[in-house]
């Protein structure tokens, strides 16, 4: 089995905390071999204890084929489960209104990113990680469905964890990008809340003291207009007025968001030009462009979906992912679970 290890000082912090917490963190696609050798690997870097859900006997014996040790690691079989009534009674006043019986429960629960989400919500553990196998849509709509947003939060978003290697930019190659897996495309005020909520995510998850926010567009501080600049404007304008006390600053193309020099000649005398750490994207698109291509051709480092916003954590997983992206992002989930209620994000 690989070993694995944190990618950088942000990575350490966040390792460290989780090792404190020691939170459940519920894994259900087991029936991916990637899942069940993060399962070892948590387990074996004391990052908390995972839970696995599925028909025991098969599970056990497709991590052995994977070549995972997961011995020591309970597995929870939805259906045998002694809660399970319980849960779908629970899941049936939740979506009051939304499903009509205590059967549609059942059926919801049976699907195991159901149960894991109730599971989350119930306190039977303190976050999930899916997204392996499954489509974000359908890791995110029982997060937004059963735990749903924060108080006084208006909408969940999804981030990506960025290590871009050999890089000088933004928290000596540490990033946020977001909104590159959730929202496709939000409005003005929207993306102010998304920029804004990232920031406090840069603080309090990963405790880099000052976020600074760029919100991207393909104009700098009035370079070329469009209704679809106008929107980014808009959005910062907003982002402003709610919290003064952030920098967020746009809009901004990349290279004026990221290189000191360019920053200063594009948009001389902005607070976030040249330095930023956090990139927010005006839509979806273009998010889950940008972290898949700085991924895969400078070679980052990208952990998430990782979803923000919500009032207990589920962190979705991209298709594409490694087991040691699961470990990682197991890691943010048990910190979250940690971060005192409010603070969060
Ligand atoms: C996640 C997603 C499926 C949810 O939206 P949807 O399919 O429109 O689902 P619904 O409209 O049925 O919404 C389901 C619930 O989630 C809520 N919801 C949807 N988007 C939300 C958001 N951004 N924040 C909070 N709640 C949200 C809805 O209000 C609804 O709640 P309700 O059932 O209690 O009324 C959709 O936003 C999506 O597909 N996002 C893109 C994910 C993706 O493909 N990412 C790219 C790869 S990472
Ligand atoms: C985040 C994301 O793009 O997920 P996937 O690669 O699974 O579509």
């Amino acid at each position: 089995m690989a070993t694995v290890a944190p990618k950088n000082a942000v990575m350490e912090r966040v390792w460290s905390m989780a090792r404190k917490g020691q939170k459940r963190i519920v894994l259900p696609e087991t029936e991916d071999e990637r899942t069940l050798q993060a399962a070892e690997m948590i387990e074996k870097a004391n990052l908390g204890r995972v839970i696995l859900l599925g028909k025991e006997d098969e599970v056990r014996r497709k991590a052995k084929e994977a070549g995972a040790n997961i011995d020591n690691i309970p597995v929870i079989d939805p259906e045998k489960y002694e809660k399970f009534e319980e849960y779908a009674q629970k899941l049936l006043e939740i979506r009051k209104g939304k499903i009509a019986s205590i059967d549609d429960a059942r059926n919801l629960l049976k699907n195991y990113l159901y149960f894991g989400v109730t599971m989350v919500k119930l306190d039977d553990a303190d976050g999930m990680v899916a997204g392996a196998v499954n489509t974000s849509a359908d890791v995110e709509r029982p997060a937004f469905q059963i735990i749903k947003t924060a108080p006084g939060i208006s909408i969940a978003s999804a981030y990506f964890a960025m290590i871009v290697p050999d890089c000088p930019y933004g928290e000596k190659g540490f990033f946020l990008y977001a909104d590159s897996g959730g929202h496709p495309n939000p409005t003005a005020e929207e993306l102010a809340d998304i920029a804004i909520t990232t920031c406090m995510t840069m603080k309090n998850i990963f405790g880099v003291e000052e976020p600074r926010a760029a919100m991207l567009s393909y104009s700098t501080k009035g370079s070329a207009s469009h209704p679809i600049v106008d929107k980014v404007i808009e959005a910062t304008k907003i982002a402003n007025k709610k919290r003064p006390d952030l920098l967020i600053d746009g809009e901004l193309q990349g290279d004026a968001a990221l290189v000191p020099e360019i920053g200063r000649k594009k948009a001389p005398g902005s607070p976030v030009a040249g330095r930023a750490n956090i990139l927010i994207f005006p839509d979806l698109n273009a998010g889950n462009i940008a972290y898949k291509l700085t991924e895969r051709l400078a070679k980052a480092e990208a952990y998430g979906p990782l979803l923000q916003g919500l009032d207990k954590p589920v962190n979705d997983l991209s298709r594409g992912c490694k087991a040691t992206d699961i470990v990682n992002v197991a890691a943010i989930v048990a910190v979250k679970a940690m971060v005192p209620y409010g603070k969060r994000d």
